[in-house]
């Protein structure tokens, strides 16, 4: 398997490759431009988040859907996809459909994602493409799983799902599935599967994407994952050179430090030292997190930008006036305005428009006395507001954010990212 999985990657221009400190890894056996493809591939299973309003082949939506007659619960556009699909489908459909008669249930999209896995690993042998090496259980079993590090509530959760997987799949008469090996795939969807989007990089699904699953992450990544359909795409947002690792994001590159290493080790269980995480001074000694956090100097007749000490981190300069303060209590001041940020998001759950756009206002407003305007903080701020002013059609306001928005994004993201894209393209259709 690994040979013919070699053999493949080599003729995309990639090779397997192994690190200490990162497992398996992904390289650039020749040099890929900007915009390339590097790599694309179906996915081993994928479910959508909302059936009834795509089609469950092609995840294409305005158009005309025909329900499964049996099930009811996945639709198609056409009889070209659901035949592609009544492989996987004529098994879930017997599943899906006693589950609900016998106990009034649907599956939630991970509950789905496992049985079609579970399906699909029983067929392999009788399907077509079982001999393709980019398509087989064996890559999937080759995923961490990082069962050993997974807290023990979380695994009761799991072991809870597993058995209720379980009951679900004896529906479909496929055999007996272990308990123990459905725990194990929950633990490796955690850190392996990826969120599918639509163009608009909206989430659409989720799938399991084992070559693709290889490439490990970095906080300032070389590719970014995109999607046409359920099919997976990994484009180069930088010229990569032969002999560098292939890497991808895990996590909102709009996060600060401190959020994107909290959230890596806890889903992913790794201390990311990527050259954002870890930075080096540059020669007038400014990280560059110093330039994207954007703290200005408490001292309110100075607000000038504040440094990371060089010799002690955990204090922070004024460029301006040289004063020092801690960074625990900038940052601690920062959260102290969590609540507005809670209070705008739960109001904007409940469609409560006006209230969030109060509590975003005031949170903009105390994030001034704090942050420069394209501080990386600000980006949510920016983004909710720019999202509450376009649902209450204030054009004007909306645009405004969208500006300001932007100023972070371009410190963010690459050139070449989709996300910068698509405000320039928010921006230009307010414009309009
Ligand atoms: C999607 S897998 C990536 C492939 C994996 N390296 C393998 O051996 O199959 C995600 C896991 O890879 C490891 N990983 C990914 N990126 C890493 C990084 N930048 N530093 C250390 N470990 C990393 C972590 O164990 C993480 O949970």
């Amino acid at each position: 398997m690994a040979d013919a999985l070699n053999l493949l990657l080599q003729v995309r221009g990639l090779k397997l490759g192994m690190l200490p400190t990162k497992g398996r890894c992904l390289f650039a056996a020749r040099r890929f431009l900007p915009g390339e493809a590097v790599l694309d591939q179906s996915p081993y299973a994928s479910a959508l988040n909302s059936t009834g309003k795509r089609c469950d082949g092609c995840y294409k939506e305005d158009c005309k859907l025909q329900e499964c007659s049996l099930c009811k619960s996945v639709w198609y556009c056409s009889k070209a996809c659901q035949e592609q699909e009544q492989v996987i489908h004529k098994y879930e459909c017997k599943c899906l459909s006693m589950l609900m008669a016998e106990k009034g249930r649907e599956l939630t999209p991970s509950l789905r994602l496992m049985l079609r896995l579970l399906i699909r690993k029983c067929l392999e042998k009788e399907m077509a493409d079982s001999v393709n090496p980019f398509d087989a259980y064996e890559l999937v079993e080759l995923l961490p799983t990082h069962f050993e590090e997974t807290s023990e509530q979380q695994l009761i959760l799991y072991a809870q799902m597993a058995n209720l997987l379980r009951i679900t799949y004896n529906y479909g008469e496929l055999g007996n599935v272990d308990i123990k090996e459905i725990t194990h795939n929950f633990c490796r969807f955690a850190c392996n599967a990826h969120t599918i989007t639509d163009a608009e990089l909206r989430p659409l699904g989720i799938g399991l994407y084992p070559v693709i699953s290889i490439i490990n992450h970095s906080c300032q990544p070389n590719c970014i994952l995109l999607f046409e359909g359920k099919k997976a795409y990994v484009r180069a947002i930088q010229e990569i050179s032969e002999g560098m690792e292939v890497t991808l994001s895990y996590v909102d590159l709009g996060d600060n430090t401190l959020t994107r290493l909290q959230n890596l080790k806890l889903q992913y269980f790794f201390n990311c030292v990527c050259p954002r995480c870890l930075p080096k001074a540059t020669s007038d000694k400014m990280l560059d997190n110093d330039h994207m956090e954007g703290f200005l100097c408490p001292i309110p007749k100075c607000k000038g930008l504040l440094i990371t000490n060089q010799e002690y981190s955990e204090k922070m300069l004024c460029k301006t006036c040289g004063k020092e303060t801690d960074k625990s209590k900038v940052l601690d001041k920062l959260k102290s305005f969590d609540c507005y940020l809670d209070d705008g998001l739960r109001h904007l759950s409940i469609g409560n428009l006006g209230r969030a756009k109060q509590a975003f206002e005031k949170l903009d407003q105390v994030q001034t006395s704090l942050l420069q305007k394209s501080s990386l903080h600000r980006i949510k701020t920016y983004d909710n507001l720019l999202k509450i002013c376009m649902a209450m059609e204030d054009w004007v306001s909306a645009l405004v954010y969208c500006h300001k928005a932007i100023k972070v994004y371009e410190r963010v993201y690459l050139p070449n990212h989709p996300l910068l894209g698509l405000q320039h393209y928010t921006c230009g259709k307010l414009e309009w």
